[in-house]
C-alpha cells in the first residue's frame, strides 16, 4: 500500500538512509521499553516489600544492594536508564539527519532524472507535459516526494516493526493483553484504506481545482492589459472569485476529511489501547499480574498504536507523492527519438542543405507542407516568404529537426538529417528567431554561452558585425552590464542584435533567421539585415521574413502558399513573372504607402 517499488529503486542512495532512519526509530522504542521495564520492575520490588537499607553504609552501597532483578541492582538500573535516555536522544537526532539525507538524495536524483530526460527529449517534452506542468513537476512534485522519502516510507516500515517488537515484549508479561493489542492494530490500516478510497476522489477534485485556479490566475495576470483595454477585467474578476470560492469549498472538504480520518484513527488507537489495558486490569484483579507489570502494559499500550496513527496522518502526503510520481514516470517514460547509428556531417568549407520532396503534417491529417524541394547554399541569401500560415516556420522546424518529416528527405552535405544526432546538427546549424532568449546575467555571459573560448577580439568583431559595438562600449560597465531576466532591460532591437552577435560568435556553418527582425525599430532592423547579408557570403543562410523589401537582394526567394512552394527565383525574376510574389510586393507597398500617408 502506497509503496512504489519503482520509485524506491530509482532513488537507490536514499534506501540506505531510509534504512538508517528506521533503525534510529527502532532504537528509540527499544530505549523506551527498557526504561519502562526497569520502572515497572522497581515498582514490583517496592510493592513486594524490599526497602533501601541505609543503616549499613552510604546511599551508593544501599542502592547497589537493592536488587531489581537477580543481576540488576538499583544503581545499575539508574545507569541503564540514563544510558537509554542518552541513546534515545542521539538516535532521535540521527533520525532527523538520516531522514533529511534520504529526502535530499531523492530530491536530487529525481530532479536530475527529470532534467536529463528533458534534455534528451528536447522539444519533444511537450508531448507529455506543458511547460508550466514541467516546472510544477520538478519543483512541487519533487518536493511532495521529498516528504514521501524522508517521512512516509520510514514511518511505514517503523509502524510494522514497532507493534511486532512490543508484541514480543508484552507477551512475556501478559500474552492475552499482547494479543488484544495485536488484533486491534490492523484496524488502523484498514481504516486508512477505507478513508483513502473517499480521499482519492476528493483529492483529485482538489488538484483539478487548484490547477484550474492557477491557470486562470496566470492567464488573467499576463493578459491584464488586454482585459483592461477591453473593459473585461470586472467580468474576469467575478469569474476568478467564483473559481476561488470553488477552491475554498473543496479545500474545506479536504480538511474536514483529514480531520475526520484523524478522529477515526484516534478512536481505534485509544479504543485498542483501552481494550488491552482492561484485559491487563482483569488479570491484575485476579492476581495474575503484578502492579509494576500492569503499569508497564499501560505505559507501552499507546506505543503500539502511535506509529500507525502517525502513518495515518502522513497518508495524504503519500497520496500526493504517488500522484506526483505517476506524472514524473509519465515524463520519464516518454519515448525518446534516438538516432540509431548517428553519422557525422563530412567536414567541408561549405554546408549544403538539400530539401527533397518534403511533406509534413502536425496531426496526420492536414498537410502543412506539400512536396517541398529547395537548396540552401552559401554565397548569398536564401529567403522564404509567404502569407501567414503558409508553412514557413514549419520548414524551419524541420530543418532544425524539431519535427520529423513525414515523407521525403533533408540532407546536410549528403547525410540524411534523420541520421544526424541533435548535438552534431547544432554544431553546424543555428537559429535566430523573433523570440531569441536572453538570459539573466551579464552581456558577456550571454555572448560566451555560444562560444566559451571566444577571445576579446572575436567578441568585439561579433558586436561590430551585429552593429551593437557602439551601444555596448557606451555602457558604463560595457560587457559586464547586467541584463534582467529574458533580456527585459534591453529594447527589442538590442535584444535581437545581441542574439545576432551571439550566433555570429557561435560560428555555425548555417543559420536560420525566422522573423528575426519583426517588431523591432527600423534602425536595428537595417543593422541586422546588413549583418545577415554579410554573413550570407560565407555561410548558408536562410531567412523567413514578412518584409519583402528586405529580401530583395537575396540570391533566391522561395514563395510558399498554403504549404506549397509556388514560385522560386530572384526578386527581379519573380517580379517579371507577375504572379504570387509580385502581388504580395504590390499589396505590401500599398499598405506601406497608406501607413505613410496616415
Ligand atoms: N504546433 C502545431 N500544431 C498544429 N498545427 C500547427 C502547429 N504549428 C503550426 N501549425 C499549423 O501549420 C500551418 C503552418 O504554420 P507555420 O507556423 O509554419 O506558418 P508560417 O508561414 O510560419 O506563419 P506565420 O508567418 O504567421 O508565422 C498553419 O496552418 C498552422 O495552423
Amino acid at each position: 500500500m502506497m509503496i512504489n517499488k519503482r520509485l524506491i529503486s530509482i532513488c537507490d542512495e536514499s534506501k540506505k538512509y531510509m534504512g538508517l532512519t528506521i533503525l534510529c526509530s527502532w532504537i528509540g522504542i527499544i530505549c523506551n521499553i527498557i526504561i519502562v521495564l526497569l520502572i515497572g520492575q522497581l515498582i514490583n520490588v517496592m510493592v513486594a516489600g524490599q526497602t533501601l537499607n541505609l543503616t549499613s553504609g552510604s546511599l551508593w552501597t544501599a542502592m547497589s544492594d537493592y536488587m531489581l532483578t537477580k543481576h540488576v541492582s538499583l544503581t545499575m538500573g539508574i545507569i541503564i536508564i540514563v544510558i537509554a535516555l542518552i541513546v534515545k536522544l542521539v538516535s532521535h537526532h540521527l533520525y532527523g539527519t538520516f531522514s533529511y539525507k534520504s529526502s535530499a538524495n531523492a530530491r536530487a536524483t529525481l530532479r536530475r532524472l527529470v532534467y536529463e530526460k528533458l534534455l534528451r527529449l528536447g522539444m519533444d517534452y511537450q508531448k507529455s507535459e506543458k511547460t508550466s506542468g514541467v516546472v510544477q513537476l520538478s519543483i512541487e512534485g519533487v518536493e511532495q516526494l521529498e516528504i514521501y522519502f524522508g517521512k512516509y516510507i520510514p514511518q511505514f516500515f517503523y509502524s510494522l516493526l514497532a507493534p511486532l517488537t512490543l508484541f514480543v515484549v508484552i507477551s512475556f508479561i501478559s500474552w492475552q493483553a499482547a494479543l488484544v493489542f495485536m488484533l486491534c492494530v490492523p484496524l488502523i490500516p484498514v481504516s486508512i484504506i477505507a478513508i483513502m478510497k473517499v480521499a482519492k476522489r476528493i483529492l483529485k477534485e482538489y488538484w483539478n481545482n487548484y490547477a484550474n485556479l492557477g491557470d486562470t490566475f496566470l492567464e488573467n495576470l499576463q493578459g491584464l492589459t488586454t482585459l483592461k483595454v477591453y473593459g473585461q477585467d470586472d467580468q474576469k474578476h467575478i469569474e476568478m472569485n467564483e473559481e476561488a470560492e470553488a477552491f475554498r469549498r473543496i479545500t474545506m472538504k479536504v480538511l474536514s476529511m483529514q480531520l475526520n480520518s484523524i478522529n477515526i484513527m484516534d478512536l481505534i488507537a485509544f479504543g485498542g489501547s483501552a481494550l488491552g489495558t482492561i484485559v491487563a486490569l482483569y488479570q491484575f484483579k485476579n492476581g495474575n499480574l503484578q502492579v509494576g507489570d500492569l503499569i508497564v502494559i499501560i505505559l507501552l499500550s499507546s506505543e503500539f498504536f502511535i506509529p500507525l496513527r502517525l502513518l495515518g496522518s502522513y497518508f495524504h502526503i503519500a497520496m500526493n507523492g504517488m500522484a506526483a510520481s505517476d506524472r514524473i514516470f509519465a515524463l520519464l517514460d516518454t519515448e525518446e527519438e534516438v538516432v540509431k547509428s548517428p553519422k557525422v556531417i563530412p567536414a567541408s568549407d561549405q554546408l549544403n542543405i538539400k530539401v527533397e520532396n518534403v511533406n509534413f503534417s502536425y496531426d496526420g491529417q492536414r498537410q502543412v507542407l506539400k512536396d517541398i524541394s529547395l537548396d540552401l547554399t552559401p554565397g548569398g541569401l536564401t529567403a522564404i516568404v509567404g502569407e501567414s500560415g503558409s508553412g514557413k516556420s514549419t520548414m524551419a522546424a524541420l530543418l532544425l529537426a524539431q519535427k520529423k518529416v513525414n515523407h521525403g528527405q533533408i540532407t546536410l552535405n549528403g547525410v540524411r538529417l534523420s541520421d544526424i544526432a541533435p548535438e552534431e546538427l547544432y554544431r553546424h546549424v543555428s537559429l535566430v528567431s523573433a523570440h531569441s532568449h536572453i538570459f539573466k546575467g551579464t552581456l558577456r555571459d550571454n555572448l560566451l554561452m555560444a562560444n566559451p573560448a571566444a577571445t576579446m577580439e572575436e567578441i568585439e568583431q561579433a558586436l561590430k558585425t551585429a552593429r551593437l559595438y557602439e551601444f555596448v562600449t557606451s555602457l558604463p560597465n560595457g560587457l559586464e552590464t547586467e541584463v534582467a531576466e529574458n533580456g527585459s532591460s534591453l529594447s527589442g532591437g538590442q535584444k535581437q542584435r545581441l542574439a545576432l552577435a551571439r550566433v555570429i560568435l557561435a560560428n555555425r556553418q548555417a543559420i536560420i533567421f525566422d522573423e528575426a527582425t519583426s517588431n523591432i525599430d527600423v534602425e536595428s532592423e537595417e543593422a541586422i539585415w546588413d549583418a545577415i547579408y554579410d554573413l550570407s557570403e560565407t555561410k548558408t543562410i536562410m531567412v523567413i521574413s514578412h518584409r519583402l523589401s528586405s529580401v530583395k537582394r537575396a540570391k533566391m526567394i522561395h514563395v510558399f502558399k498554403l504549404g506549397e512552394l509556388v514560385e522560386s527565383g530572384t526578386h527581379e525574376a519573380l517580379m517579371s513573372q507577375d504572379e504570387v510574389y509580385a502581388h504580395m510586393v504590390s499589396e505590401q507597398q500599398q499598405l506601406e504607402s497608406i501607413r505613410e500617408v496616415r
